[in-house]
């Protein structure tokens, strides 16, 4: 089941031309948008002075619907804008406004700040004077909330054009855009949350949603359940973080090929030493191999090229991370594999790509026929044929070494469980994400692996 549609500012556009072919007036569809936002700052307020922050467009327009409706249910509510509207629509809601409307540059303060200066429509940064009044008023606020988009962030890119204040809501209208999931403009939010308005959207780009996971079957073995083999390298503690997470995660069985005899890690993880380029291949020439994972604590030499060589030649379904991501050509990676990179190694492996962190990963899997995962605060996950799923607010926690090892891990199980690649990156990301936030605060990768059980049992 994919999750909401996240939408370009043109494909929010597109989307809205044909609600109005379809013969919904423009202004309808602003009155849609104004009560909902209205009913969604209407409870987060209780009551309180407000002040609403009215920009030229229609995300001006949103704003003096939000601040009719909410006078008219008693709320103390004033108005300041940025001179006069300047769309049909956005005239009228004005029009329908009967208090007054002080200028921005004089506005005193309120306990509640709405902003309805821009939204999709923003060109360019704010100018110095605007911007820097949003953050007063901001300043002196208990809550902030954005109508659609904090003012002056890029729709599209998530990118800050001018200073943001950090907002308690934002309400987004009709559809996700990039910017509610795409670091840093994502950051200037504490909650955001969709309202709808009746807009049919392409999903092929959407929000990430916890999985719907299985529990294995009365008919299930070890190997029906899926065989993982992660091979090991110069470090061979990030290969052992990624078995017991590949283990943990679902695969039925677990082969970690290391360089030399260890006895470190958890009995259920079968180690064998498979250091010479014949050993290896031998321990991979096996067809029940149901995702191989190449990568973690690989190293980046020599030997580290043959293995990687090595693994590329058994053909089985790859999963690609950290040293193998450095040692790869793009064009060279075999297609229907997963790759995990972080934003060093993504630059690496395609280069300085154009477009929002969406465009990118969704490019970078087109080119080389693979599931991207471009992980990170927020981690986009893209497929060749166009769709992506993006997941914010992982825990800063992650930031920590051997996170990677056990999200490539977790890939590799879940792989192995489901044979999607797809599927399985997106229900990796969000076990990772949602073992983090059970690991809570200052937890180490080892630990994180013990909430990846509790994180699937809360998906079953
Ligand atoms: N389509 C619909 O019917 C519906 C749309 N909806 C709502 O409309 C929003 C999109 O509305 P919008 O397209 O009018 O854009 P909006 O963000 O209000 O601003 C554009 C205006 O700002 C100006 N401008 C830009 N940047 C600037 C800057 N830095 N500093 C100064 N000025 C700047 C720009 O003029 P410019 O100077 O670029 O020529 C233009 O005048 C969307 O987010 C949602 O809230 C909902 O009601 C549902 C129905
Ligand atoms: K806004």
């Amino acid at each position: 089941m994919a999750g909401s549609a996240i939408l370009t500012a043109d494909a929010m556009r597109a989307a809205e031309q044909a609600v109005f072919d379809a013969g919904v007036e423009p202004y309808a569809l602003m009155e849609r948008a104004g009560t909902a936002a209205a009913e969604l700052i209407w409870r987060a307020s209780c009551g309180r002075d407000m002040l609403v922050l009215c920009g030229p467009g229609n995300n001006g327009g949103d704003g003096y619907v939000v601040a009719r409706l909410l006078a008219a249910r008693g709320v103390p509510v004033r108005v300041a804008a940025m001179g006069e509207s300047r769309t049909e629509s956005g005239i009228q809601a004005r029009s329908l406004w009967t208090g007054s409307v002080e200028a921005l540059a004089d506005a005193r303060p309120a306990s509640v700040l709405v902003d309805a200066l821009f939204g999709t429509g923003l060109a360019r940064g704010l100018d110095d004077d605007v911007a820097g009044r949003l953050c007063a008023l901001a300043e002196r606020a208990t809550h902030i909330h954005a109508i659609d988009l904090p003012s002056g962030v890029a729709t599209d890119s998530g990118a800050l054009l001018s200073p943001v204040p950090d907002y308690d809501l934002c309400i987004a209208l009709g559809a996700w855009k990039p910017a509610h999931w795409l670091q840093p403009a994502a950051g200037t939010v504490r909650q955001a949350v969709l309202a709808d308005i009746g807009i049919a959207c392409d999903d092929r780009v959407h929000a990430l949603m916890p999985p719907r996971l299985k529990a294995p079957g009365a008919d299930a073995h070890k190997y029906r359940r899926g065989l993982v083999a992660v091979v090991g390298g110069a470090m061979a503690g990030a290969g052992r973080l990624a078995s017991r997470a590949a283990a943990v995660g679902g695969a039925g069985y677990v082969r970690r090929l290391a360089m030399e005899a260890d006895h470190a890690g958890p009995d259920a993880i079968v180690a064998s030493v498979a250091a010479t380029p014949d050993r290896l291949a031998g321990a991979l020439d096996d067809r029940r191999i149901a995702a191989l994972l190449v990568g973690p604590g690989l190293g980046r030499d020599d030997a580290a090229r043959a293995r990687m060589g090595i693994a590329l030649a058994a053909r089985r379904p790859l999963v690609l991370d950290a040293d193998a991501l450095m040692l790869l050509d793009a064009d060279a990676v075999p297609p229907g594999s997963v790759l995990t990179p972080h934003d060093g190694e993504f630059a690496a492996l395609f280069g300085d790509l154009p477009g929002s962190k969406i465009d990118r990963a969704l490019a970078a899997a087109r080119r080389c026929g693979s599931v991207v995962v471009a992980k990170g605060a927020d981690s986009v996950i893209a497929a060749p044929d166009g769709r992506a799923a993006v997941a914010r607010g992982a825990s800063h926690w992650l930031s920590t070494a051997g996170t990677g090892d056990v999200l490539a891990g977790l890939v590799a199980g879940r792989l192995a469980v489901t044979g999607d690649p797809f599927r399985a990156a997106c229900e990796a990301v969000w076990l990772h994400g949602e073992a983090a936030r059970l690991a809570g605060a200052a937890f180490i990768a080892d630990g994180l692996i013990g909430c990846i059980a509790p994180a699937i049992a809360g998906r079953l």
